[in-house]
């Protein structure tokens, strides 16, 4: 079972393995966090029992799975394998005056609130250490404003109903979960939701595309026709049985192995369409001199689910080549991208990601000062990084408690000899066996 713990203060060091040739490998991927969280909260709130196939098993996951029993749903685990657990969800009134560990989990501190807005009592939140430091203020005044009562501007907190919904305005600059959160409890509130963001641009579109295309496929009717303008008309949302997608974005350091030793790496399952930001690692490697190939699948997807899927392999040369990117609309990818930046023969700039201060770590000046660590050239700048080629020597690579620190210390590691990542294990947060399937990738032949 991953850990459900707080993070490790003194964490153990992780030899990150050296390449020592081409890698060649298949790497199956376990569930997405993103769809797994917001499949489960969805059944929860359904209007009877619910599937959800090949769920994520992680730390994440395991959080909302204890939240929403918390809150009154009973979720039975059927069918565990390395691909993932089948989880049965039976809604059942939602139940007050119960604590919650969002842990350090974005998705938990963020989506389950509107829910516990409607409990019948109070329900109070907390989380890792760091987690206290993660933004809440947007969405916690949303909830205010909608009709509920909460006593703090971040986590810890205790929020109370009654919640009728109705209009509300925030700025979401910080984070898309905070609208994520409001959209995905809306249609039971009494009046539905109108979410108006104002403030400069949301980032993380996809994820908020997600939200829509699952709560459609839960037969909820969504109006995203205006930009930065959300309408949930209320009502019910359908039980579904459904197959969460692999996590695209847990792809990119098993992908950027490909770049990093000239090898090839292929993911099985990868879907056709979808709204998962990990999709955008096809361009991005591609722009980075790798050569993306995926065979033409025949069918379509309802998103999150699998239904057209086909491999996707990435081959290299082991020269990587700088880029120029906006990764606003994709943050989560950027601490792969910035370990690969920093192996690549020409300077690369990463705009558009000042909100990832706000994620995990502050993952910008996270970044900066352990790529440099290792000798490299990183700067931070206003909204993102600047990184110039430059010969990486061995050192500790610490992570912060953050599972995509953890694996871009990984993927430095392939091509510097002697890197060790503080404590691996925190990739458990989204993919508790990162540890063995970088070795198995490496031993692959
Ligand atoms: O809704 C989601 O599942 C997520 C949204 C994004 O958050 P931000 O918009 O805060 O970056 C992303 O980075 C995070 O990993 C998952
Ligand atoms: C930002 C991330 O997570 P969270 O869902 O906790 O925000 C992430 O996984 O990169």
């Amino acid at each position: 079972m991953p850990a459900t713990t707080s993070a490790t203060p003194s964490a153990p060091l992780w030899p990150a393995p050296t390449a020592t040739g081409p890698v060649t490998a298949t790497v199956r991927l376990p569930g997405s966090k993103s769809v797994t969280n917001r499949a489960l909260l969805l059944a929860a709130l359904a209007d009877g029992p619910g599937v959800v196939r090949q769920a994520l098993r992680s730390r994440d996951a395991d959080l909302m799975v204890s939240a929403l029993r918390a809150l009154g749903a009973s979720l039975v685990a059927s069918g565990e394998t390395a691909a993932g657990v089948d989880w049965h969800v039976t809604p059942g009134p939602i139940r007050g005056g119960v604590s919650i560990d969002a842990g350090l989990a974005g998705t938990v501190m963020r989506f389950v609130p509107p829910m516990a807005a409607l409990a019948d009592g109070p329900v109070s939140f907390d989380g890792d250490p760091h987690a206290r430091k993660r933004p809440m203020g947007p969405i916690l005044d949303a909830l205010r404003s909608l009709g509920a009562r909460v006593d703090n501007d971040a986590l810890p907190f205790t929020i109370r109903g009654p919640l009728t919904g109705g209009e509300v305005t925030l700025d979401a600059s910080g984070s898309s979960q905070f609208v994520s959160g409001l959209l995905l409890t809306a249609a039971r509130f009494e009046k539905g939701i109108t979410i108006r963001h104002v403030g400069p641009p949301v980032p993380s579109q996809p994820h908020i595309e997600m939200s829509v295309e699952m709560l459609r496929a839960a037969g909820v009717t969504v109006d995203a026709g205006e930009r930065d303008v959300w309408r949930v008309e209320p009502g019910p949302i359908a039980a579904r049985d459904m197959t969460v997608e692999p996590d695209l974005s847990n792809a990119a350091p098993f992908l950027a192995a490909a770049l990093v030793t000239g090898g090839t790496v292929t993911i099985p399952a990868w879907p056709v369409r979808t709204t998962q930001a990990g999709d955008a690692l096809r361009d991005l490697l591609a722009a980075m001199g790798a050569t993306v190939t995926r065979p033409a699948a025949d069918s379509g997807t309802d998103s999150g689910t699998v239904s057209g899927t086909a491999d996707l392999t990435v081959t290299s040369t082991a020269e990587i080549r700088g880029l120029d990117a906006d990764l606003h609309e994709v943050g989560e990818l950027t601490p792969t991208i910035a370990a690969l930046a920093a192996l690549a023969t020409t300077p690369s700039r990463i705009r558009g990601v000042s909100h990832l201060r706000g994620h995990e770590t502050d993952r910008l000046a996270a970044l900066a000062t352990e790529i440099n660590r290792l000798g490299g050239d990183c700067e931070e700048t206003d909204d993102g990084l600047v990184i110039r080629p430059r010969a990486l020597h061995g050192g500790v690579f610490r992570s912060y408690d953050d599972h995509r620190m953890a694996t871009a210390g990984a993927v430095l590691g392939l091509r510097v000899p002697g890197v060790e990542v503080e404590n691996i294990a925190t990739t458990a947060k989204t993919l508790p066996e990162f540890a063995q399937m970088w070795t198995a990738m490496l031993e692959a032949k």
